[in-house]
């Protein structure tokens, strides 16, 4: 646990000052090293900050610059004299704001959780005029790239006063190969109208020594880091070894998935973006479909480990009969089969609307295709073709076993969504987490992310979101909604709800002193009903499928009862 050196209060608790942000100045100092004597451990990782209080209560702090480097000092914030920030009541976070992370309770729930609420400091640890920032795109496209780009510089320069922003281009290795590109606000102006990174994006070429000796040389201080899963792994080992340093560098990371699978934040930028933008292959699917004979319209969409843009398109359309996800296995032929559910749709209306998450059913594609294993320059792994495979083996089975004659069309949209500049909602968004990054470098924390919990920005330790990926999680109500637009069979049997159950964490279930990993309490006897999915009967009557799971402690293990 950190320890607690001058007092502070939040909540109840003793704090110590590097939470708060508010400390004395001392020292002139600008870009220094630690003195010999004071270096911290050569440690690959530093302690998490964890700050527990009353009744259960749990701060999971971010790191600061004054952890490691004492006598900093501070400045008043630039942001008083803002002449539109002066009507603003309570413009500077209370130090003692944090946001919980699980907001449905019971009376005697334990208070949990928290994180920092994002927001400007009164106090800054860096003076404007010596700040040095660069800003860095890592990971696939992303709608709204530009529009983070745009509001990093914006919210420096005109909150901050801040001149010296640099863009570093073509990803990480564009750290120690590339010339660097001045942002000003004048490059950055219109940018937000267009899709993809003014600097650049690239995977692999990570080098964490030849990236941080770049940071030193140049005399950054203040590195703004956006993308996906793996770079924000980058950026927290970019924090570890600044802090091994003793750098005056604050490191910050804002999460960019198109495929939303950051967890604990509420969404990721572009996702709204994206699921609007399916929405047109889905209708020109839908119109070809519904315009010629016996026709399917097959779209697949963008969604690696996580089927989030291929579930949410499928509920904003209704115009979708079938939609296939990562998190969800399904199978071809047989009874409940995918076959036999396309068979009957088409029978039934003449046309239907099939979207495929890229990342589904990748072990049927893998064991037909027998392909070996590929990985891309960052290490993920390389998917099959699954739109293609799938169009394939529908049109086969079709034409060797049926009398059917059935039509086809396939439309595969990923890079034309990911390509288009983000939507109004989406523009917002980057705002506000261009800006609690802003505000947050320069109140010195340090080693972040930034993101919305439950609708308020926050600043997150980075192995929060490193740990593990937001999924959809098939037995929650969002899914069973999905299962309810579509009618599709649910493909599910009794082993995968209760893999699926102990593998994720039912968000309703969620109170902190359940078993980590699966959310299950280990003190109940027996938990709620579970929803194990819903279909149609032979005579086509909707049914649902529940059972209670119970904790069987001569087996210790879950166990379905009373399947209804
Ligand atoms: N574990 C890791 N440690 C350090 N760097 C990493 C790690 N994983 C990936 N990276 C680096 O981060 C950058 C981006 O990684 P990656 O290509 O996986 O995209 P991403 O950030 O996960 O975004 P996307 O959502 O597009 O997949 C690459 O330069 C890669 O080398
Ligand atoms: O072809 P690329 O650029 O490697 O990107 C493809 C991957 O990027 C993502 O869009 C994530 O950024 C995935 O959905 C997709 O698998
Ligand atoms: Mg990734």
């Amino acid at each position: 646990m950190h320890s607690v050196s001058e007092s502070n209060s939040i909540g109840g608790i003793k704090l110590s000052s590097d939470s708060n942000c508010n400390r004395k100045p001392k020292v002139k100092l600008t870009h220094r090293k630690l003195v010999m004597g004071q270096s911290p451990a050569a440690t690959t990782v530093s302690e998490p900050k964890i700050i527990t209080g009353d009744h259960g209560y749990v701060l999971e702090d971010v790191p600061h610059l004054a952890d490691y480097i004492p006598d900093l000092p501070t400045y008043p914030n630039p942001l008083q004299d803002n002449p539109a920030y002066t009507a603003v009541k309570q413009y500077f976070v209370d130090t003692e704001d944090t946001i919980a992370q699980k907001i449905v309770v019971h009376a005697n729930s334990p208070r949990g959780t928290h994180f920092r609420r994002a927001g400007p400091r009164q106090k800054v640890y860096f003076k404007s005029d010596d700040v040095h920032a660069c800003i860095v795109t890592c990971g696939g496209l992303c709608p709204g790239l530009n529009t983070v780009i745009r509001e990093i510089v914006g919210s420096l320069n005109d909150m901050y006063g801040v001149t010296r922003i640099e863009g570093i281009q073509g990803g990480y290795r564009g750290f120690y190969s590339r010339n660097t590109i001045p942002l000003t606000p004048k490059v950055v102006n219109g940018i937000h109208k267009q899709g993809g990174t003014i600097i650049g994006t690239s995977r692999g070429g990570y080098d964490n020594k030849k990236i941080v000796n770049s940071i030193e040389d140049r005399g950054i201080n203040q590195v703004y880091i956006i993308g996906g899963d793996g770079t924000q792994k980058g950026a927290s080992s970019i924090y570890e070894e600044v802090r091994r340093r003793g750098l005056q560098v604050a490191v910050v990371g804002i999460p960019k998935t198109i495929d939303n699978d950051i967890p604990v934040i509420d969404k990721s930028f572009g996702f709204d973006t994206a699921v609007e933008e399916a929405q047109r292959a889905i209708n020109a699917a839908h119109v070809e479909s519904e315009s010629n004979e016996n026709c399917i319209g097959l779209v697949k969409l963008m969604g690696r480990n996580s089927g989030f843009i291929a579930m949410y398109a499928t509920l904003a359309s209704r115009d979708v009969d079938c939609c296939l996800i990562p998190e969800s296995p399904f199978y071809l032929e047989g009874p409940g089969g995918l076959f036999e559910y396309i068979e009957k749709r088409i029978k039934e209306n003449g046309h239907m609307v099939i979207v495929v998450a890229e990342g589904a059913g990748q072990e049927l594609v893998a064991e037909s295709l027998r392909n070996e294993d590929g990985k891309d320059a960052s290490g993920n792994k390389l998917l099959n073709d699954v739109g293609l495979w799938l169009s394939q083996q529908i049109k086969d089975h079709f034409k060797k076993q049926t009398e059917m004659e059935i039509n086809l069309k396939y439309i595969d949209p990923t890079y034309m969504i990911r390509a288009v500049p983000s939507n109004a909602s989406d523009n917002v968004y980057c705002t506000l987490l261009a800006q609690s990054a802003v505000h947050g470098a320069m109140a010195g924390c340090t080693g972040f992310t930034v993101g919305p919990v439950h609708g308020r920005e926050c600043y997150l330790p980075f192995h929060r979101i490193t740990e593990k990926q937001n999924k959809v999680v098939i037995t929650d109500r969002m899914w069973a909604r999905m299962l309810s637009s579509t009618n599709q069979p649910s493909f599910l049997n009794t082993k995968d709800i209760i893999e699926s159950i102990l593998d994720e964490t039912p968000p309703t279930q969620l109170l902190d002193d359940q078993v980590a990993g699966n959310g299950l309490d280990t003190k109940s006897e027996s938990l709620p009903k579970v929803a194990l999915g819903c279909g149609h009967d032979n005579e086509g009557l909707h049914f649902e499928m529940t059972s209670t799971l119970e904790f069987n402690s001569t087996l210790d293990s879950y166990c379905l009862v009373d399947c209804e």
